[in-house]
């Protein structure tokens, strides 16, 4: 499929859809499991190009990563294979991993490698190259690890595992992702002297580092906040079995619908508590006129007669920025959306893409140097790139909803965190997927 014609949709929607599982919680689960004692299992967990890479990577590490038909649990008919158990064993070098586009696997994977006996080289798509990763590997040579790379820390690049990583006191930056953050934290029960890491600055999706935190402590993790950055303390990391919650992130193009056609959306399962970005939407959208109720189904969304523009720092929840600026689009009047400079080094330069996207269908949008000021305009059709990011594809089908003649290129590049999404897209307007080249 080399482009997709986005549904356009003035009748209100009224569904009820159920998401696959988180790509952080399960990228997470993945590494908690294969640094732990024994086995664990994941039930539901997210398989799509990130996470089914990330479960190559470690496979590639020695760990053993078998599907299995679910239990009870997994909430499918039984026999269908749903869960992933993980077997951790003796971690090997002397291997090369594809990281893809995953920002997970470029900076939770090393922390892992340098605790093999042997080399790992670290490798991607193109873009992966020019994602920032210079904090993580200043990061893990703070901690006592070798690695090579062409000095901007950027992949490709080797780390130089021994079966033994110091740790102890590091001062990090992780301006540019929390990643680097959740990727040192994650291994550092591991480390000879644990770790006690400080914030050189700023951390963008705090949120996500709480999810790290807690999923630390959920493997029995001693792991607390210090007034510089987090410690970890040396020790064994627990099996645990897992049910992974829906993915909160990709609920919002699906709940962004639901403002788009004054229609009604609910999302299936949504945790009464999270430490997902995703969660905010429940406030978020609420501020854009949405009516946000919990009921015994999930979270339901029901639009209004307007989309009310948003000023908003997302620094936060800066994966949700795509969506959310779509609706800014589409809303009665100027929105600023600000505190997410970090989204230059995403899949894309999203600040760059969302300009382009925006603009050619008829939004007046000014770059900041930490955000977006977007003006709607008069809508108008436009054929607009993916990206190669799975975000600008539901972005543009939030678009698409409200003007006609919105064709995306490459929208299979939502294979790295839902690859059937055209799918649900068209499921959740009551169509087949028949507008598809
Ligand atoms: O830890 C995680 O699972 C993630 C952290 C965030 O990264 P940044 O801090 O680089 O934005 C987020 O954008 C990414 O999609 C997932
Ligand atoms: C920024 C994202 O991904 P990654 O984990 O590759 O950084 C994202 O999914 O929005």
């Amino acid at each position: 499929m080399n482009s997709w014609a986005a549904p356009c949709r003035r009748e209100p929607v009224d569904a009820v859809v159920t998401l696959p599982g988180s790509k952080s919680i399960t990228a997470r689960a993945l590494v908690l499991a294969a640094l732990a004692e024994g086995p664990s299992r994941l039930v539901r967990p997210l398989r799509a190009r990130d996470t089914d890479l990330m479960a190559d990577a470690l496979r590639a590490l020695g760990v053993g990563i078998e599907v299995e038909a679910g239990g009870e649990a997994s909430g499918v008919p039984s026999g269908v294979d749903t869960d992933w158990v993980v077997t951790p064993g003796p971690l090997r070098g002397h291997v090369e991993v594809d990281a893809g586009l995953a920002g997970t696997i470029l900076r939770f994977l090393p922390p892992v490698a340098a605790l093999a006996d042997g080399p790992v080289t670290v490798d991607g798509d193109p873009r992966l190259h020019e994602r920032p990763n210079a904090g993580l590997i200043a990061g893990l040579r703070g901690c006592g690890v070798r690695v090579d790379d062409d000095g901007r820390g950027t992949a490709p690049f080797t780390v130089h595992g021994t079966g033994a990583v110091a740790g102890g006191a590091v001062t990090v930056d992780a301006s540019e992702s929390s990643q680097v953050v959740s990727g040192l934290l994650l291994a550092a029960a591991r480390f000879t002297d644990g770790l006690d890491l400080s914030l050189a600055g700023g951390v963008p999706s705090l949120p996500h580092v709480q999810m790290t935190v807690e999923a630390l402590a959920e493997h029995g993790v001693r792991v607390e906040r210090t007034t510089t950055g987090w410690r970890v303390h040396p020790g064994p990391v627990a099996p645990v079995d897992r049910v992974v919650e829906p993915d909160l992130s990709n609920a919002a193009p699906f709940l962004a619908a639901a403002l788009v056609t004054g229609g009604r959306v609910t999302v299936r399962d949504w945790p009464a508590r999270t430490t997902q970005p995703g969660a905010h939407l429940e406030h978020l959208l609420p501020r854009m006129g949405a009516d946000v109720q919990r009921t015994s189904a999930g979270l339901q969304v029901t639009g209004g007669t307007r989309i009310t523009p948003l000023v908003a720092d997302l620094s936060e929840v800066g994966e949700l920025t795509p969506v959310l600026a779509a609706l800014c689009a589409l809303a009665d009047g100027p929105s600023r959306l600000t505190g997410v400079a970090h989204l230059r080094g995403h899949e894309t330069d999203r600040l760059q893409a969302l300009d382009e996207v925006l603009t050619a269908t008829g939004a007046v949008v000014e770059q900041l140097p930490d955000g977006l000021a977007i003006t709607p305009g008069p809508l108008r059709a436009a054929e607009l790139d993916s990206y190669a990011d799975h975000r600008m594809v539901m972005a543009a089908a939030v678009l698409g909803l409200a003007v006609e003649g919105v064709v995306v290129r490459d929208p299979g590049t939502v294979a790295k965190t839902l690859p059937d999404f055209v799918d649900r897209w068209a499921g959740l307007l009551g169509e087949h997927a028949g507008a598809v080249s």
